[in-house]
């Protein structure tokens, strides 16, 4: 799914409401529209306190539509508007004049803090103060407003965006912005939700489909990629039944030191579930056993030395080499990888310490293989590319760094971030269960079992993104997120997959 700038949308409306020839009015009762259905589908009639503050914009035009279509339902609705200018939108003006020839329930108009209604902890409150309009941070009483709300234990459903929450930046320290438990959004998610910085102002996200122009949709450059089931569906190979292990590739996993062979476990075992032919590790003297014992299917060479990694000769013909976990940072490791680097042409999958020696010794960064998948979790990040100021800054770094060494970032967190070239790719599958030990090596055996079976490493980091997520939730749902640790990750690597290509249908939210 597109995640497209605020711009970029409003010229989406435009176009819209030219081509379909409908007026602004008509595109707000759409939307407001389907927001009604949602929570009509969700509250069922039901006789609650519904608290809308709408402001003086077409957000707080869709809220004014939404309580109109609520009390048609018979809901118990009652309307603030957040007054805080005199400049109303024209939209939200007529969607006023509708709602008072409606009912005597007329909507009450907030112009300070004296005027905050009560709200308790059943209400439930709609937010439609400010959508993607925002474009500087909420003052005075406006502000107070705003953690007024957050301060009531009421459930708070934001229509479009968090009021206060920007589009296109991060707020500043002590801004007010709305804290949803759940936000409706029209036709796009924005990147905000996604990023560290901002996801916890989101609460769970829907996004409502609102008939905007499919050809301009189709055709616009979107500032980010949301993955979902559809299109991890699209980036998937059917294997062909006339098929031998050769044609799904040979898998090289070098890592591991004394203490830290699990890690070698999990990523080989995740590269063999998702589907490699042969998976061989290369490992110190100290891990043949454990492997050899943990994992049969895994072929096990080792390096002259007992503890760590010195010398890492093989005439092995991997298709993908799968480097770092739990490889520590000896100096003989560190001059093995460099001629690792320096001879290898196979596509790899750079993890852990290996992206921990990339940073303390720069030089090695020119040695890497182009389309190189790496694997940071935020701080090998930074110790790769230095500090960030923010969220949008951090992403303009990634960039800035992988167009230099032309390699592909997979940055890990609650929302793992893909980038290669222009494009961010931004995952939705996963769940907090997976912080845990080693889930992040699994997720290396992953993108490392792909390429084996000749996907292209940026398909493959896609990919390997949203089925490792899927494993996760299906490991969650068995176990719990507490229970769950990440060799359960490796191990349903299967579900993931079945889930992926069963006929179950698909929503307009992705996951
Ligand atoms: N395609 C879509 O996404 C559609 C969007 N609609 C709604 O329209 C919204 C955007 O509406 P608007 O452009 O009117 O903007 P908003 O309603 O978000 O904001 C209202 C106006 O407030 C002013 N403002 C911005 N920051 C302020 C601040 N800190 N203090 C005081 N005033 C401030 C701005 O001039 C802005 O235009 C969307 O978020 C969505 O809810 C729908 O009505 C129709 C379809
Ligand atoms: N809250 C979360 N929601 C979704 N995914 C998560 C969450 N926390 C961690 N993960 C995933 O788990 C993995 C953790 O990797 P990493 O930090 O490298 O762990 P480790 O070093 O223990 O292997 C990443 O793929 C990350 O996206
Ligand atoms: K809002």
């Amino acid at each position: 799914m597109k995640i497209l700038t605020a711009s970029q949308i409003k010229e989406a409306d435009e176009i819209t409401i030219k081509n379909q020839n409908i007026s602004s009015e008509d595109l707000m009762e759409r939307a407001a529209t389907q927001v009604f259905n949602e929570i009509h589908k969700r509250l069922q009639g039901a006789d609650l306190p519904v608290k809308i503050f709408c402001g003086i914009g077409n957000n707080g035009g869709d809220g004014l539509v939404i309580a109109r279509l609520l009390m048609e339902h018979s809901y118990n609705v009652k309307v603030f508007i957040v007054n805080y200018s005199d400049n109303r939108s024209p939209d939200f003006l007529s969607n006023y004049d509708k709602i008072k020839n409606l009912s005597h329930n007329w909507p009450e108009l907030l112009k300070g803090e004296d005027d905050f209604p009560e709200i308790n902890r059943g209400d439930f409150v709609i937010d439609a103060i400010f959508g993607i309009g925002l474009n500087r941070p909420l003052e005075g009483w406006v502000a107070k407003m705003v953690n007024f709300l957050n301060a009531s234990s009421a459930f708070i459903l934001a229509i479009d965006m968090p009021s206060g929450l920007f589009s296109d930046k991060i707020p500043e320290e002590g801004d007010a912005v709305i804290m949803a438990n759940f936000t409706l959004t029209f036709q796009t998610p924005k990147l905000v939700f996604f990023l560290p910085e901002t996801m916890e102002f989101v609460g769970d996200m829907q996004v409502l489909e609102i008939g905007l122009d499919r050809d301009f949709l189709s055709k616009i450059t979107p500032s980010a990629q949301l993955i979902g089931r559809q299109e991890a569906q699209n980036l998937y190979n059917p294997r062909n039944k006339n098929s031998h292990k050769g044609n799904y590739g040979h898998v090289l996993v070098a890592g591991g030191s004394y203490g830290k062979i699990g890690s070698i476990v999990l990523a080989t075992t995740a590269s063999l579930r998702t589907g490699a032919g042969l998976s061989t590790v290369f490992i110190p003297k100290c891990g043949y056993e454990i492997v050899q014992t943990a994992l049969p299917e895994a072929m096990v060479l080792t390096d002259a030395n007992y503890e760590m990694l010195t010398d890492i000769k093989t005439d092995l013909d991997a298709d993908v080499i799968c480097f770092g976990m739990g490889v520590g940072r000896d100096k003989s490791t560190v001059e093995t990888f460099k001629e690792l680097l320096k001879e290898t042409k196979k596509p790899m999958v750079i993890d852990a310490d290996g992206l921990n020696i990339l940073s303390e010794y720069n030089e090695l960064l020119q040695h890497l293989p182009e389309n190189t998948v790496l694997t940071p979790h935020p701080k090998e990040l930074q110790r790769l590319i230095g500090e960030w100021t923010d969220d949008f800054d951090k992403i303009r770094k990634v960039q800035e760094f992988i167009k230099k060494r032309k390699v592909i970032v997979v940055l890990k967190g609650a929302h793992t971030f893909i980038f290669e070239q222009e494009n961010i790719y931004i995952n939705n599958t996963g769940n907090p269960g997976m912080a845990t030990a080693g889930s992040g090596d699994v997720l290396s055996g992953v993108i490392a079992g792909l390429i084996s079976q000749k996907y292209e490493p940026l398909v493959a980091a896609v990919l390997g993104v949203y089925l490792h997520g899927k494993s996760g939730d299906i490991s969650a749902e068995k176990l719990g997120y507490e229970g769950m640790i990440s060799g359960d990750i490796a191990q349903n690597m299967g579900l993931a997959f079945s889930d992926l290509l069963s006929e179950k249908e698909n929503g307009a939210r992705a996951d």
